[in-house]
């Protein structure tokens, strides 16, 4: 049986488990993009060009750290940024200054056309807000050529919590979601954007008093 949890739980999850259980943040990213690697490597996706679209936070910063892991293993990816790498967070930097030293260089506009496979890795449980405008129009144009996209964690655009859409969602032919399955994932239009959804143990832990706010479990595919 699988828990459901809200956006905020799942943060709270994430937050013990590396303030109070000390497991490091880049350990949590890292296993996060194996989990990843080990869906696509288990499905029939045309790996010919795979196209990595990474945010500025910690969803980002596991698709930098997917990009990185794809290149390893001899696969053509483009890793595109979706806002200012300015200003993205540190777990991002981090990512970034690694994969620079595997001679991945980022990409400053990819074409959709080319690419065979997308990874959505711009926004996950942190999205808090309507998508800017910009970002709303190259996901109506990525959704109208349907190529297929997994989605790292939650397809960008849906609430975690609600499972509305933001403006704007990629529908995403597989999601890899972490640890719990997020509420929204199974509302709303969230379940019918998320395709199939494949829930993955990256090592969270939850205090043991924590209480769920949603007691319904759904069945285990
Ligand atoms: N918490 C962890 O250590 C781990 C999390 N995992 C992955 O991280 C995301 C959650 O990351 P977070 O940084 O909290 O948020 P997002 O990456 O989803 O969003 C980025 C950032 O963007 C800002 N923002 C939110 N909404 C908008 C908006 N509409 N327009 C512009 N900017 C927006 C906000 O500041 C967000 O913080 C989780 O889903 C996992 O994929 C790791 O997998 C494991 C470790
Ligand atoms: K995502």
């Amino acid at each position: 049986m699988t828990q459901l949890v809200t956006a905020a739980e799942m943060q709270q999850i994430d937050k013990y488990t590396i303030d109070t259980i000390g497991m490091p943040q880049d350990v949590l990213i890292e296993r996060a993009a194996m989990a990843v690697l080990d869906v696509i490597g288990a499905s029939r996706f045309d790996l010919t060009h795979v196209l990595v679209l990474a945010g500025l936070g910690n969803n980002g910063a596991d698709g930098v750290a997917i990009a990185r892991l794809l290149y390893a293993q001899g696969i053509n990816v483009s890793l595109q940024f979706v806002g200012n790498v300015n200003r993205a967070k540190d777990s991002v930097k981090r990512q970034l200054a690694i994969i620079e030293k595997h001679g991945l260089i980022r990409s400053e506009k990819s074409d959709f056309n080319e690419a065979t496979l997308i990874v959505d890795a711009i926004f996950g449980v942190g999205l808090n807000n309507v998508l800017p405008e910009g970002l709303q129009k190259m996901i109506k144009a990525a959704n109208h050529i349907e190529k297929p996209v997994v989605a790292v964690d939650i397809p960008t655009g849906i609430d975690a919590t609600t499972g509305e859409i933001r403006g704007a969602a990629l529908k995403a032919h597989t999601t890899v979601s972490f640890g719990f399955t997020k509420v929204g994932l199974t509302q709303q239009k969230g379940s019918s954007l998320s395709g199939n959804i494949i829930i993955k143990d990256v090592g969270m832990l939850i205090p043991d008093d924590f209480e769920f706010s949603i007691q319904k479990k759904l069945p285990v595919a």
